[in-house]
């Protein structure tokens, strides 16, 4: 038995919980309310629910999946069963990446590889059938050779390269597609690229390499932005937007130093590429950029390490994005003064100077970086949305990884699903404005450095077989289930194992 003073805190109590019985002294409203109450009790608890227009989809990258390298080769052979795959699932959406190499072959826009675009076109055109949105990466990692022997993102010259593929592809495809990425997640391509030199072109320039790409990448994203509103948006009606990996970094303890320690941190992962285009300012994050001029001088340079933007470059890059893509898969605690690692000097981590820490009760994945943290989506969302003003959302990425050989009962994967999509239901109720989430992956692909020794698909690829045969996973089963009721069950159990394709998909 439980008793209240006021009828708020009925309210309140009514939207938490299902109870069996509650009295209330001394209101007049008694006889309406034990009325809603015989109403609430004999009704199940409201299930929470996701939009009816909310996009579920799942991602993938052409360099992760396409394989036919040298072919007019993989999904380039058998990019129908993918679609039946989504069809299979119920998406609403797909995102995935254009090469542009198979497009423009030396990267260049003065010679179009016709058979690449047949395929892409044959590719759009078979999810269009299904009712399914096709979203596009422009670039998710695979440079053309020769935009690399130019200089690649390091070269002021890229964004004029990075604006004539954007063009060229606008042109082909936008007719039918109608929500565009520029590029995937900056901070891979630039720290990653540029700085720690494990990813491509593993350049090692950990000084001034993460900074400069990090300008010219925002400066290309801004150039496609503009050409497709100027352009192309009033014929094709459709979005631009930009990927960046939104990890939360919160701090480890509640204190002023750990506080201004995550915002460091938080700045210099995703801030660095985030507030030139999002924030109302435009530029480098302050507090970060001051930092890295600091230590510059410091260190014996006659500048900052950071470039800056000029005014012209500011009110050019600012607004350049009509919706904020991200891809979340984990989080960490920081520390302005534990848990430091080394790093090589100088480089955006000995710039950022802080302490990273991840409880050891966190579940692991195959993947040394992934950890399920509680409510990360949440944290990163809210937190961005209060940042920059409300934009638009896409979760863009978001998995799990497990070894090869796991098989099929992925129960990680699916409790790791689960509570992201908790999470992401935790933001809609705050009034996140986010339209939809990608699941990462749609089916086991190539993982950068670590090749195949990591799995995200919802789908198995046994890679030995000459089909590539495609199985579902149980976790394909349960993000079935979750798209056609638009709610989180979190005892559903699939009946059977068979894939069937619903009617009217
Ligand atoms: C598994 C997918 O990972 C994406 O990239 C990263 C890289 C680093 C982190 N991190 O938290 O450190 C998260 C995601 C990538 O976009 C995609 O292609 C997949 O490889």
């Amino acid at each position: 038995m439980k008793y209240f003073e006021n009828i708020s805190d009925i309210v309140v109590e009514l939207s938490e919980e299902s109870f069996s019985s509650v009295i209330v002294w001394g209101y007049p409203e008694f006889v309406s309310l034990s009325l809603l109450l015989a109403l609430c009790y004999a009704s199940p608890r409201q299930e929470r629910r996701f939009p009816d227009d909310f996009l579920f989809g799942a991602a993938t990258a052409s360099y992760q999946i396409e394989g036919g390298w040298n072919a007019d080769g993989d999904t380039y052979n058998n990019y129908a069963r993918d679609v039946e795959m989504m069809r299979e699932l119920g998406l609403d959406a797909y995102r995935f990446s254009l090469s542009w190499a198979r497009i423009l072959p030396n990267g260049l826009a003065n010679q179009i590889n016709e058979p690449g675009v047949e395929f892409y076109n044959n590719y759009i055109n078979e999810m269009l059938k299904y009712n399914i949105t096709p979203m596009i990466t422009l670039y998710h990692w695979d440079l053309p050779q020769k935009i690399q022997d130019l200089g690649g993102f390091l070269s002021p010259i890229f964004p004029e390269f990075f604006e004539d593929y954007a063009r060229v592809v606008f042109e082909r495809f936008g007719d039918r597609v109608k929500h565009w990425i520029t590029f995937n997640e900056p901070r891979e391509i630039c720290y990653e690229g540029y700085g720690s030199s494990t990813k491509a072109p593993i350049l090692n320039a950990t000084d001034v390499g993460t900074y400069m790409c990090a300008k010219h990448l925002v400066l290309a994203h801004a150039r496609a932005y503009h050409a497709y509103d100027k352009d192309y948006r009033s014929d094709q009606g459709g979005v631009c937007g930009i990927t960046i990996s939104v990890n939360w970094f919160g701090p480890l303890t509640d204190s002023e130093e750990d506080n201004f320690a995550a915002e460091i941190q938080r700045q210099a992962e995703w801030g660095i590429y985030a507030e030139p285009i999002f924030s109302e300012e435009g530029g480098f994050p302050k507090e970060f950029a001051e930092r890295v001029a600091k230590n510059s001088e410091e260190q014996g340079y006659p500048r900052s390490r950071m470039p800056e933007f000029s005014p012209e470059e500011i009110e050019f890059v600012r607004g350049s994005a009509d919706f904020f893509g991200l891809n979340h898969y984990t989080a960490f605690l920081i520390s302005a003064a534990e848990h430091k690692q080394w790093y090589p000097m100088p480089s955006l981590y000995t710039d950022t100077d802080v302490g990273t820490y991840r409880p050891p009760e966190w579940a692991s994945a195959a993947s040394s970086w992934l950890k399920l943290a509680p409510n990360s989506i949440f944290n990163a969302l809210t937190h961005l949305r209060n940042k920059y003003n409300d934009p638009v959302f896409y979760i863009t990425e978001n998995g799990w990884s497990q070894p090869p050989g796991s098989g099929l009962e992925d129960d990680d994967r699916i409790t790791y699903y689960r509570a992201a999509l908790n999470s992401v239901l935790d933001s809609l109720e705050a009034g996140v404005n986010l339209k939809g989430y990608m699941a990462w992956s749609l089916l086991d692909n190539f993982e950068w450095m670590e090749g195949y020794t990591e799995r995200f698909g919802l789908y198995e690829v046994d890679f030995e077989s000459s089909e590539k045969t495609r199985t579902p996973r149980k976790s394909a089963f349960i993000y079935k289930e979750i798209i056609r009721s638009r709610t989180i069950d979190p005892e559903y159990e699939p009946p059977t194992r068979t894939m069937w394709i619903d009617e009217g998909h």
